[in-house]
């Protein structure tokens, strides 16, 4: 489903080249939910944007259901993450202007994926059924958290990438959004790549790979 292949990634800096990462190879199977944890700064943002196409490699290549990123142009890259990807990034980038549910269908709609039964059954799992009508600024954190996941889904994507996605919670409410999270994610057959500097999230999930000094371990017992 996702295949990393030597992926590496070289930053300039005022110091001279940062080597965040050193040849990385992964494959996740289609619905299995992988954790990427590491220290900050280990380089698991840039892991997750090479993986969404966000950015490029230096060298290596990342392949979506055996498509390769590299290969394609820009514009073809943008149509692939709108078919096959749901992004969710610690800022919830939701669209100040459009409502609850428009927000939750837009990439759906751009991606001419629109499922208005499947829209609705995410707005009732998220508990936001009863807010269709309102917009971002007047949810709470944990609510728009919501929104983001539900965007995220609403066009059935076979990968959801996300960066932290409760990290802006407490522990209560981030403990809601994730096993929701799961659920849903487990309903659908998508894979899910997450990445968390928690265990207590990591726990969960199929596996659990830890990013250090450019390379990729398995997480330890
Ligand atoms: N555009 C850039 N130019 C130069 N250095 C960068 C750039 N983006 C990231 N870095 C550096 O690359 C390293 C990896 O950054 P990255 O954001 O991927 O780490 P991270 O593991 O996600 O960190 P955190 O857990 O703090 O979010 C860091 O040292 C960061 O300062």
């Amino acid at each position: 489903m996702l295949q990393l292949i030597n992926l590496t990634k070289t930053y300039p800096t005022p110091q001279g080249p940062l080597h965040v990462l050193d040849g990385i190879d992964l494959h996740l199977a289609p619905g299995e939910s992988l954790a990427l944890m590491g220290e900050s700064g280990s380089g698991k943002s840039t892991l997750l944007h090479l993986a969404a196409g966000l950015d490029t490699p230096d060298r290596g290549d990342v392949l979506l259901e055996g498509q390769s990123i590299a290969a394609l142009s820009e514009p073809r890259r943008a149509e692939l993450r709108r078919q096959r990807l749901g992004l969710v990034f610690q800022q919830f980038h939701l669209v100040p202007s459009l409502s609850v549910a428009d927000n939750l269908t837009l990439q759906a709609r751009l991606a001419g994926r629109e499922d208005v039964d499947w829209a609705q059954h995410l707005l009732a799992r998220l508990g936001l059924a009863g807010l269709n009508d309102r917009y971002p600024e007047q949810l709470s954190g944990g609510q728009q958290q919501r929104l983001a996941i539900g965007r995220a889904l609403a066009a059935r994507p076979r990968l959801l990438l996300a960066d932290e996605p409760t990290g802006n919670l407490d522990e209560a409410a981030a403990d809601q959004v994730l096993d929701l999270l799961r659920e849903l994610i487990e309903e659908s057959g998508c894979a899910l790549l997450l990445v968390t500097h928690s265990v207590r999230v990591a726990g969960p999930l199929d596996r659990c790979l830890h990013l250090q000094r450019g390379r990729l371990a398995e997480a330890g017992p």
